[in-house]
């Protein structure tokens, strides 16, 4: 896509292209031409492979052929949203006069420069997501960061702390492109980079000319200036009013539950890790939303639980109240199912890019609002009651709809044929007109018959004569000398006119332009005047959106049999009775799912689970996790009873299978998730930790996992599910008095484990390592002498293995592999690891010493 230096012998046109395409070197320009977009050069090049359209050269006979690709102008929102999905912009160039008026070269110009941040077309399927650009901004305490859908208006703005802050809220939101100040710095740009984002520089940051984005409540001028700086780029690529963009709303990460990038991707909210399915996942399990809107507003309250106890128990009300009013929210639903997309439609109507048909939808829409309004009035809770008076149905807008635009109106405003009778005196006395003259052509008709005698004469209409009077050759003898005019001989006729003919269809067709061009006056008038009451239409969709969220949580927990979990500030006590985890039991069905309690008392701080592979401790981690986030967002929970206190965040580390073949890496990677834990965690924070430790040799491992044990007990008392292979962590509850073991039960049935899938107090038997191996099938031999080691290794081994005793888990681990020995008093090696500070550690230093480790083990 380099701009092509621009030749001595270009043509004008090619002349106007090169200029047009200096101005967006970073673009594919689609230069119009007709109608067709026109790609050349390396845009060609490139274009052609990417859109798969055939390559072609303007000067093909010359020696510097110019590559040429076109597409057709009708088509062109799929080739532009094929090349915004690989990550490119767009610079749509339009003919800004009409070429059969221009005197010289065409005016053309860039009209829209079309970004994956700023595609506001909305493929089927995407109509609950929103696609949010981002701007960064660094400053010395930070970053200050805003965020805004230019399809529905939303726009947001904060100031983070920290690059782990900054990294998160990109995530959440899953931005594809970011726009940053000319001067970022690399690191910086690289970090923003990752996830294939596109950076964006905006140069300018200075305050817009169409008014203000920055409302009075934002004081911050970090805040000011990214808002700024977002808008000026909105403002610069789309080269249009953008009244629907909101003033930007100040909010605070840390006023929702937060959690990590890596906490969003383990619990399966937004998309399932391991099946890659949008089916398996929190979110669709909990959407039985009727709008749009509805399904985007679900997202973003599963992506931002509440922390505030209050506004948690408000939305629990009004779910409960549906609940239990199952004829109102079916009327609701009934009514909500009619309501297209109000956010929406009111960008189009902004963006000018709304139609006839937009309109009759955001008319039906509104004809809902009353009936919702009723209702509400039937409803038991203040705050539906309270809504109910607030709601603004906007029914003037509606009243201008239905009284001005045709209830069917065709696709095309250009075209006419969408403006109502009644709406306009002017246009009626056209179309009166229009009818008029048209009888009173079917009246001329029959007196010229009648005058001529000349029976199947016709008056007729073709594009090239305007309206003439067609006779058949049988009867030229008898059409009047002088009166008749001849204008065209064909086979079997001929056709004439009359001066009173053209002064007819002077009048005909002048109206009929007139009247076209009205309606699209008209048109563009309505447009206007509703365009004057986005602000109220937004205002609106945001009351019906949340309306739609509260009946979907009602509707999803009467048909799932969740509960209204009861919420408590101050301790940090769980109690969960009877929890499911409720995309397994999904994917299982209800009677397949084992319930399981989660209990966590003032005493406990941490549940060490242990039990073999696949008997559901990940599950059992993530139940938890996801009951926590309903609960916060103001769902119902999978559970018989739930009481639960208030999380500020959840960290995760959550491995997959498939982690332990990438090897050190992705030993790095659990610990950098595992250091942001350490880090950011609060006594109000869930942890979950699986397996940490497994990514490496089994020394470092338990040592890590051990000391990560201890760390998380003794300084920061968040609330922590830990599952371990390491049997030999089980004994660490005899020091760490808030540590209580559970494990997951099983059966033998005829000589075979079964798991229960149930949580049981105490740590995991020993031998069911031996007895998983059974079922996988190894040999009776070596099971049997696995049994043997496994007795000696138990009667070898003291009951504690911590603090001091933790060199003969060392040794336990070793004998695996030999015969068992005495334990070595001092091992340099646990020296070294005792005394490395894992706090003031990076995730290199860890690195470093386990590779040091490991050299000095296999030096043994
Ligand atoms: N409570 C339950 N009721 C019914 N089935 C369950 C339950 N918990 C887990 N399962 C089933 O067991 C499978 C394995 O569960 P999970 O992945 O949680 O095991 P795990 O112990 O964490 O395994 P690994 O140690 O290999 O990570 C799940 O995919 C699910 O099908």
């Amino acid at each position: 896509m380099n701009f092509v230096p621009q030749k001595t012998s270009d043509t004008p046109m090619m002349q106007q292209y090169n200029a047009i395409k200096a101005q967006y070197p970073d673009a594919f320009l689609f230069y119009r031409i007709g109608d067709f977009y026109e790609l050349f050069n390396d845009d060609a090049i490139k274009g052609a492979q990417l859109l798969e359209l055939t390559l072609t050269a303007r000067n093909k006979s010359a020696d510097d052929p110019i590559p040429m690709a076109g597409v057709p102008h009708h088509a062109v929102q799929s080739y532009v949203d094929i090349l915004i999905d690989h990550g490119y912009k767009v610079a749509i160039c339009e003919q800004m006069e009409d070429p059969k008026k221009a005197v010289g070269m065409v005016k053309r110009a860039v009209i829209q420069l079309i970004t994956p941040g700023t595609n506001i077309d909305i493929k089927a399927g995407a109509a609950k997501t929103n696609n949010y650009i981002t701007a960064v901004l660094p400053h010395a305490a930070g970053y200050a960061f805003a965020y805004g859908d230019v399809s529905t208006g939303e726009l947001k703005v904060t100031d983070l702390k920290s690059k782990f802050a900054l990294q998160n809220e990109l995530s959440a939101l899953a931005t594809k492109e970011i726009v940053v100040p000319e001067d970022l710095n690399d690191e910086d740009a690289a970090m923003l980079k990752k996830g294939e984002r596109l950076l964006s520089v905006q140069q300018d940051t200075k305050p817009t000319s169409e008014g203000s984005y920055v409302s009075q409540d934002l004081t911050d001028p970090a805040e000011a200036a990214v808002v700024q700086m977002l808008m000026a780029y909105l403002l610069n690529t789309q080269k249009r009013s953008l009244a629907h963009i909101q003033k930007a709303v100040a909010y605070q990460p840390s006023a929702y539950l937060e959690m990590d990038q890596d906490a969003r991707s383990n619990l399966d909210i937004l998309q399932n890790s391991r099946t890659g399915r949008k089916g398996d996942t929190l979110l669709s399990l909990l959407d039985a939303t009727k709008t749009a809107m509805g399904g985007r507003l679900l997202k973003q309250w599963l992506e931002r639980p509440l922390l505030d106890i209050d506004a948690i128990s408000v939305r629990q009300n009004q779910v409960q109240d549906l609940l239990e009013h199952f004829f109102e929210r079916s009327e609701l639903q009934e009514r909500l199912t009619k309501v297209y997309d109000l956010e929406r439609l009111a960008g189009r109507v902004a963006f000018g890019t709304v139609n006839g048909r937009d309109l009759i939808q955001l008319q039906t829409s509104l004809d809902q609002v009353p009936a919702i309004q009723d209702v509400l009035s039937k409803l038991d809770d203040g705050s539906f009651k309270e809504l109910r008076g607030k709601i603004d149905p906007v029914s003037d807008v509606a009243g201008l709809i239905r009284r001005s635009i045709e209830p069917e109106p065709p696709i095309s405003v250009t075209d006419g044929g969408l403006i109502l009778r009644g709406y306009n005196e002017k246009l009626d006395a056209y179309r009166d007109a229009m009818k008029n003259s048209k009888q009173w052509i079917a009246e001329l008709e029959a007196s010229e018959r009648k005058a001529t005698g000349i029976h199947n004469l016709r008056i007729r209409y073709n594009k090239v004569f305007g309206y003439f009077i067609e006779v058949t050759k049988s009867n030229l003898d008898k059409v009047p000398e002088g009166r008749y005019e001849r204008k065209q001989t064909l086979t079997n006729a001929e056709r004439f006119i009359t001066p009173e003919l053209k002064e007819k269809e002077t009048l005909i067709l002048e109206a009929q332009e007139s009247s076209t061009a009205l309606e699209y006056d008209l048109f563009q008038d309505i447009r206007e005047k509703v365009k004057a009451q986005i602000k109220r239409l937004q205002h609106l969709a945001a009351q019906i959106s949340a309306l739609d969220v509260l009946q979907s949580f009602a509707t999803v927990a009467e048909n799932n049999h969740y509960v209204r979990p009861t919420m408590h500030a101050g301790t940090h006590d769980i109690n969960v009775k009877g929890g499911r985890h409720p995309v397994v039991e999904h994917v299982l069905g209800q009677d397949s799912y084992i319930p399981n309690d989660v209990i966590m008392d003032r005493d406990t701080d941490m549940l060490l689970i242990t039990g073999p592979n696949m008997s559901g401790k990940s599950t059992y981690m993530r139940q938890l996790a996801l009951i926590v986030i309903m609960a916060q967002a103001g769902s119902f929970v999978p559970a018989d009873t739930a009481d639960l206190p208030i999380f500020d965040q959840i960290f995760t580390r959550i491995g997959a299978a498939d982690d332990l073949a990438n090897g050190e890496s992705t030993f790095m990677v659990e610990m950098l998730e595992a250091n942001a834990a350490l880090s950011h965690a609060t006594a109000s924070s869930l942890i979950l930790f699986d397996e940490i430790g497994r990514g490496t040799a089994t020394y470092d491992g338990m040592a890590l996992a051990q000391a990560i044990i201890e760390y998380l007990h003794d300084h920061v008392h968040a609330k922590t599910l830990f599952s371990t292979h390491y049997h030999e962590l089980t004994s660490l509850s005899d020091s760490l008095a808030k540590l209580k073991n559970v494990h997951v039960g099983a059966v033998e049935e005829h000589g075979n484990l079964v798991f229960l899938h149930k949580m049981m107090p105490g740590p995991a038997d020993k031998s069911y390592g031996i007895h998983v191996a059974k079922l996988a099938g190894l040999p009776a031999d070596l099971l049997s002498r696995a049994d043997t080691i496994l007795k000696q290794l138990e009667a070898a081994t003291p009951e504690k293995t911590v603090p001091a005793a933790t060199s003969q888990v060392e040794d336990q681990q070793l004998s695996l592999f030999e015969e068992p020995k005495p334990a070595p008093k001092n091992s340099p090696i646990l020296a070294k690891l005792a005394k490395f500070d894992l706090m003031d550690a990076t995730p290199m230093d860890a690195m470093n010493l386990i590779f040091d480790l490991q050299k000095h083990l296999k030096k043994k």
